[in-house]
């Protein structure tokens, strides 16, 4: 898989409030607009590398009013229906989470290789606030094999779930870190919520942000068969991709298909961060090039480079590359079973509507990035 091909020189990013967006052809039903609402992601299984840690259940209903903002993209109940293969919106069915138990990190989640636990606890200077499903875990346990890094192993679900909790909660569940190390966590469902842009730029406006983006058609799916892992009795995922399927209507109101929306999801993001402040990752590339995806890391945090590819080695029984030194030398070394899961087998048609759903929101987003990460041409490829 190929990713984060730079734009030609002649396609210029843009910042969406300062040019016009590319439109992807909607038109309205009934002459009403409503905004796409932003729901949470992330992987509530908990099943994560080297780290057992349960206490979440996806599926809730926590409907969040997202702000127009992004023009005719903003697809609603009676704005979806998109020319060619057809979708609508959108009331959300969020993954919910219970105020997480989380794991105190002055045990495992700490992270940080091997810092003593002595220090302060800071607030994370550097996110990883999406995508669910995006490879946010290979990201956050590669950067944790750095020295400079500590993180926390949980996801603190902060920006979405526990605000109420205040700052000093959410310091709390930090690691300690020395003076120059950098503070870290990841949630991935900060990237799909509405009010976190806003929160984070409160708390520290110069907090980096890290987003691990994957075609979001292989993310839906990725995202589907995780519900699957815990609930085997949901329909189909082709059931569940179509608000009609004759009609070929995308259920876009399905959060496995709405969190792949990135150009809308972004765009909340780019009123409050610009888009210097933003690393995108690329999920096919963290894969296939882990090294080259963490030098790009660690330039943007900053960092020297020290994870490289000698931190790596692919392990062909898991199909995925896994760091050769993990925290403690009893821990496994590849991500645990919730990741890289088995997918099941798509029809094919299906797949090829969802891929014409996304293509105009993927142009958007790589205009809007600066960035190609080819999730077309994997399309051409086939
Ligand atoms: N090194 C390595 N090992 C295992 N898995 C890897 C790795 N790098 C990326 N990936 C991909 O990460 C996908 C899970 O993404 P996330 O960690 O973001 O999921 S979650 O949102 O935290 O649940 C997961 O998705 P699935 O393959 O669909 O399970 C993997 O494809």
């Amino acid at each position: 898989m190929k990713g984060g091909r730079r734009l030609r020189k002649t396609q210029k990013p843009f910042h969406p409030l300062t040019k016009p967006l590319l439109k992807p052809k909607l038109r309205t039903r009934g002459g009403k607009c409503q905004n796409v609402e932003l729901g949470s992601g992330g992987d509530c299984s908990g099943k994560e590398w080297w780290l057992l840690q349960k206490g979440c259940e996806e599926g809730g209903s926590q409907p969040q009013p997202a702000p127009p903002r992004l023009g005719t993209l903003f697809l609603g109940e009676q704005c979806m229906r998109v020319a060619a293969p057809g979708t609508r919106t959108m009331s959300p069915p969020f993954s919910k989470c219970p105020s997480a138990p989380l794991h105190h990190p002055g045990g495992r989640g700490g992270g940080g290789s091997t810092t003593p636990d002595y220090g302060e606890k800071r607030l994370p200077q550097a996110l990883i606030i999406g995508v669910k499903k995006g490879g946010t875990r290979a990201l956050l346990e590669a950067i944790r094999a750095h020295p400079d890094v500590r993180a926390v192993g949980t996801e603190p679900h902060f920006f979405d779930r526990n605000y109420e909790k205040g700052l000093e909660w959410y310091r709390s569940v930090m690691p300690k870190t020395l003076e120059g190390q950098i503070t870290m966590e990841k949630t991935p469902s900060y990237f799909v919520t509405n009010e976190a842009p806003k929160r984070i730029h409160s708390m520290a406006k110069d907090t980096k942000l890290i987003v691990v983006v994957r075609n979001p058609v292989t993310r839906a799916i990725s995202d589907y068969t995780q519900t699957l892992s815990k609930k085997p009795e949901i329909p189909t995922f082709e059931v569940l991709a179509f608000k009609n399927r004759t009609l070929g209507l995308i259920d876009a109101s399905w959060s496995a298909i709405r969190i792949g929306i990135y150009a809308l999801h972004l765009e909340n993001w780019l009123q409050y961060f610009p888009l210097s402040q933003i690393l995108f990752v690329s999920g096919e590339r963290l894969i296939t090039d882990p090294a080259g995806e963490m030098a790009k890391v660690q330039d943007f945090l900053g960092l020297k480079r020290i994870v490289t590819e000698k931190h790596f080695y692919f392990n062909k029984t898991k199909g995925f590359p896994c760091l050769k030194k993990p925290e403690d030398s009893s821990a496994p070394r590849c991500l645990g079973k919730s990741k890289g899961r088995t997918h099941p087998k798509i029809d094919p048609d299906v797949i090829h509507r969802l891929r014409k759903f996304y293509k105009p929101f993927n142009v958007m987003f790589y205009q809007m990035t600066g960035q190609d990460f080819e999730w077309e041409q994997e399309e051409s490829d086939k």
